[in-house]
């Protein structure tokens, strides 16, 4: 379970991104963050993965303070969330293979665990031909497979994707919500920033609209709501 209370984050240029947000999210929840450009979704969602620390509150995630999390303790809480973002953020001199089996390395795996987690998570996204490829030889929607891959492979209870379909055109976006769809199933919770109206309306699940560093509604089943 995550839990915000009363979340405010100050950027150092004086911009407040949240301005006092509670809100709890359960386990296994599939949850929308909507809201215009500029609306503080990133900053929401960052905070959740401890990219950003709040200025003040508190955010809990299955008991751990993030808002007071020692930076030591950051990489293991790490391992705990699978991020995915707009752009990839493959390594372009790693093979799929590698992309994906160098988040199980860090933390010591045999060999063998490695390679059985790995090949596990490319079937679930359907790139288990692929393995040996690398970033540059695959399409955008493959690259994006491949980083859903890497954020799963440890087995995280929490995924967090900033814009995953973004950069993909419509047909692959499907493709790729069909992936989180399979991972929400496995009980996974799913917190998605988006600024695609047709999926939000059309695979409806919880909304949240960000607005002026606030939760301006909270809606299972909500529709986008925005014209951008
Ligand atoms: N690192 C930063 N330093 C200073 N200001 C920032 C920083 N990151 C974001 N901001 C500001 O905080 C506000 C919220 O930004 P944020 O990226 O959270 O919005 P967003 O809703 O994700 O926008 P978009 O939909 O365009 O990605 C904006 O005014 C932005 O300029």
């Amino acid at each position: 379970m995550i839990e915000m209370i009363n979340v405010y984050k100050k950027y150092p240029n004086g911009i407040v991104a949240a301005n006092g947000i509670d809100v709890k999210i359960e386990q296994g929840d599939f949850v929308y963050v909507v809201g215009p450009s500029g609306a503080g979704k990133t900053t929401f969602i960052k905070m959740m993965y401890r990219e950003e620390r709040p200025t003040s509150g508190d955010i809990l995630i299955n008991g751990i303070n993030l808002a007071t999390l020692k930076n030591s303790k950051v990489p293991l809480l790490r391992r705990q969330i699978g991020v995915v973002f707009q752009d990839f953020k493959l390594l372009p001199r790693l093979s799929v293979y590698e992309n994906v089996a160098f988040a199980l390395e860090v933390i010591e795996e045999t060999p063998k665990v490695i390679r059985q987690k790995v090949m596990d998570v490319l079937e679930l996204v359907g790139l288990k031909g692929k393995a040996r490829m690398f970033p540059t030889e695959l399409s955008g929607g493959e690259q994006q497979r491949v980083s859903i891959a890497r954020s799963i492979v440890n087995r995280p209870k929490l995924v967090i994707a900033d814009e995953p379909t973004g950069n993909l055109d419509p047909e692959t976006s499907w493709e790729i919500m069909n992936i989180f769809k399979e991972i929400n199933a496995r009980g996974t919770t799913i917190i998605m920033a988006t600024h695609n109206r047709e999926i939000v309306n059309t695979i409806r699940h919880r909304v949240i609209a960000v607005e002026g560093g606030l939760i301006t509604r909270d809606e299972y089943g909500g529709e986008y709501g925005y014209e951008g």
